[in-house]
C-alpha cells in the first residue's frame, strides 16, 4: 500500500526563485490497485510520480510503502516513462535483462527471463535488435517488458504511450491492461488520456491548478477483465468518460 500524506514540492528555480509544483496532497493506493492520475498540464503529474520513485525529494509530507517512508530509488518500485529509456548501445535481450542483472540475477538466468518477458510483449522475434531498430511502440513494449522482468510490487508511468499514434497506443493498453491482470501489483499510471484512463483504472485522480492539489477521486466502477468493445456500449463508461471530461474542462478554464 502507498500512503501519500500532505505532499507538497517547491523548486528552488534557476532564477532563485521558488515554484510550487503541488500541494497538500493524500492520497491511499491499496496494494494491487490500478490509479491513473489526470490533470492539466504542469499541475505536478510527474512531480508527485517522481517524488514516489524516490528520484525527488518532498519538501513537505511523505510518502510512504508498507509503512516505510521513501526517499530512494528501490527494486519495489519500477517505472516506465515517456522517453522508452532503453540503452542504445545494448540489443533488445540486454536491456530487458539489465533490470535482472542490477539486482544480481546471473546473466544466462537473466537472459532467459528476459526472453520469457520479451514473448509476453510479442518482442521475442526481436530480442537481438538494438533499439534504434525498432518503432516507438516496439521500444515501448520493451521498456515495459524491462521494467516488469523483476517484477516490482509498484509500477509507476508516466504517459507511457503519449508519444505513440492511436492505434498502436490502443493495442499496447490492452497489452498493459492483460499483463497487470497477471501481475497485479499496484500502478500509478500518470496520463493525458481520459478514455485510457478509465479503460485502465480503478480509480482516477484529478489533480487541479498550479500548485496542484487533488480536485476529485473518481472510482471506476466497471467489471474486469476488460474488454473494449463491451466498454465502448456501456452507459456507465461514457458517463465516467464525460464526468472526467468536462473537470479537465473546467480545470482549463479555471
Ligand atoms: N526541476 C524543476 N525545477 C523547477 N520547476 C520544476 C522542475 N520540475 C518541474 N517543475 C515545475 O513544476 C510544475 C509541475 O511540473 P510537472 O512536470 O510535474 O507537471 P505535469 O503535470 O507532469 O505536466 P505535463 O502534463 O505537461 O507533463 C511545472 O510548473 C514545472 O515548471
Amino acid at each position: 500500500m502507498i500512503a501519500i500524506e500532505q505532499l507538497g514540492k517547491t523548486f528552488q528555480t534557476a532564477r532563485g526563485t521558488e515554484h510550487t509544483a503541488i500541494r497538500d496532497i493524500s492520497l491511499q493506493v491499496p496494494e494491487g490497485q490500478f490509479m491513473s492520475i489526470l490533470g492539466p498540464s504542469g499541475c505536478g503529474k510527474s512531480t508527485l510520480l517522481y517524488i514516489v520513485g524516490g528520484f525527488e525529494q518532498a519538501t513537505t509530507g511523505s510518502v510512504k510503502v508498507d509503512g516505510r517512508v521513501i526517499n530512494a530509488p528501490g527494486p519495489d518500485r519500477g517505472s516506465v516513462f515517456q522517453e522508452y529509456a532503453l540503452f542504445p548501445w545494448k540489443t533488445v535481450l540486454s536491456n530487458v535483462a539489465y533490470g535482472l542483472r542490477e539486482q544480481g540475477v546471473p546473466k544466462a538466468q537473466a537472459e532467459e527471463k528476459a526472453m520469457l518477458w520479451l514473448d509476453k510483449v510479442k518482442l521475442k522475434d526481436y530480442a537481438h535488435f538494438y533499439p534504434r531498430e525498432l518503432s516507438g511502440g516496439m521500444r515501448q513494449r520493451a521498456a515495459i517488458a524491462r521494467t516488469l522482468a523483476y517484477e516490482p510490487a509498484i509500477l509507476l508511468m508516466d504517459e507511457p504511450f503519449g508519444a505513440l499514434d492511436a492505434h498502436t497506443r490502443l493495442k499496447l493498453q490492452t497489452g498493459l491492461l492483460g499483463l497487470w491482470e497477471q501481475l497485479k501489483n499496484t500502478v500509478l499510471f500518470v496520463t493525458h488520456g481520459v478514455e485510457e484512463a478509465v479503460y485502465l483504472s480503478d480509480r482516477v485522480v484529478v489533480l487541479s491548478g498550479t500548485p496542484g492539489t487533488v480536485r476529485e477521486i473518481v472510482d471506476i466502477d466497471l467489471p474486469r477483465p476488460r474488454v473494449r468493445s463491451e466498454l465502448l456500449r456501456n452507459s456507465r463508461y461514457q458517463e465516467y468518460v464525460i464526468h472526467l471530461e468536462s473537470l479537465l474542462v473546467a480545470e482549463a478554464a479555471a
